[in-house]
């Protein structure tokens, strides 16, 4: 990473196209899509089921490969790296939220948030529970550190999952629907949560979503539509 890092784009596709399927069974997911986010930013990708959202924020991520165009990420070539160089990027400067959340069943939530830190290397044990417990705290989680997923409600299981996704300080935050499981009262606080780490941290989010509530409160909206970029 250069020194200079606010002033590139923190991530940037061109020309990105995505493909499921062969011949006359193919979908042609993403077309000649064009994106960038830039240091700090708070995007909601918006679209119809089926728009494209989830192919674009896998690709974005790094979990999937575009068929043609390139993703750099701080001015580093995404699309010519290997799988190893590529899930580097992603366990140390990309962070997750899903709509289901994806916590560790039987794991309480301080060992679910301690758990990319240490699968990933990134310190040792004791650190990594004190830095994990930092932002269980600051997801209004400290109290319920000793509880599993199951013994949480749909809110705070996406609170751990938040905790979780921020825990290594990554440079952008990647999340699929982060509210689409939860009441709207609680999609609310969750949101209000987001849009306070975005402000608070610089950490920029592009964030999925069939609300419109999230969308007016981005700093930027995006919709997608049978592939293709509509910018607002
Ligand atoms: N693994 C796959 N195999 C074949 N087609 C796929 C696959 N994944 C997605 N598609 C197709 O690609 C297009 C985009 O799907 P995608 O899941 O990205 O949409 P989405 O906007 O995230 O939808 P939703 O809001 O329902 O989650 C759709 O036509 C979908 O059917």
């Amino acid at each position: 990473m250069t020194s200079n890092i606010r002033e590139l784009p923190v991530i940037a596709l061109s020309g990105v196209n995505k493909s499921y399927g062969r011949n006359e069974n193919s979908v042609a997911a993403l077309k000649a899509v064009n994106i960038e986010v830039a240091h700090g930013e708070f995007i909601a990708l918006c679209g119809p089921s089926g728009a494209g959202k989830s192919t674009l924020l896998n690709i974005l991520s790094g979990i999937d490969r575009p068929d043609s165009g390139t993703i750099m990420f701080f001015g580093k070539m995404l699309t010519a790296l290997s799988e190893q160089q590529l899930a580097v990027i992603r366990s140390h400067y990309l962070g997750f939220i899903f709509q289901a959340f994806n916590l560790i069943p039987v794991l309480n939530a301080l060992d679910n948030v301690c758990y990319p830190l240490l699968l990933n290397g990134h310190c040792r044990k004791k650190e990594a529970r004190a830095r994990a417990q930092h932002y269980l705290d600051s997801v209004g989680l400290a109290q319920l550190a000793d509880r599993k997923p199951g013994q949480l409600s749909g809110g705070q299981q996406q609170r751990v999952a938040i905790a979780r996704a921020l825990v290594h300080q990554p440079k952008l935050v990647v999340a699929d629907e982060p509210t689409g499981n939860l009441d709207s009262a609680t999609s609310e606080a969750i949101l209000d949560l987001l849009l306070d780490i975005n402000q608070q941290t610089g950490t920029a989010f592009i964030i999925s979503t069939h609300s419109a509530q999230l969308k007016a409160r981005a700093g930027r909206s995006i919709d997608i539509r049978d592939g293709q970029i509509d910018e607002n």
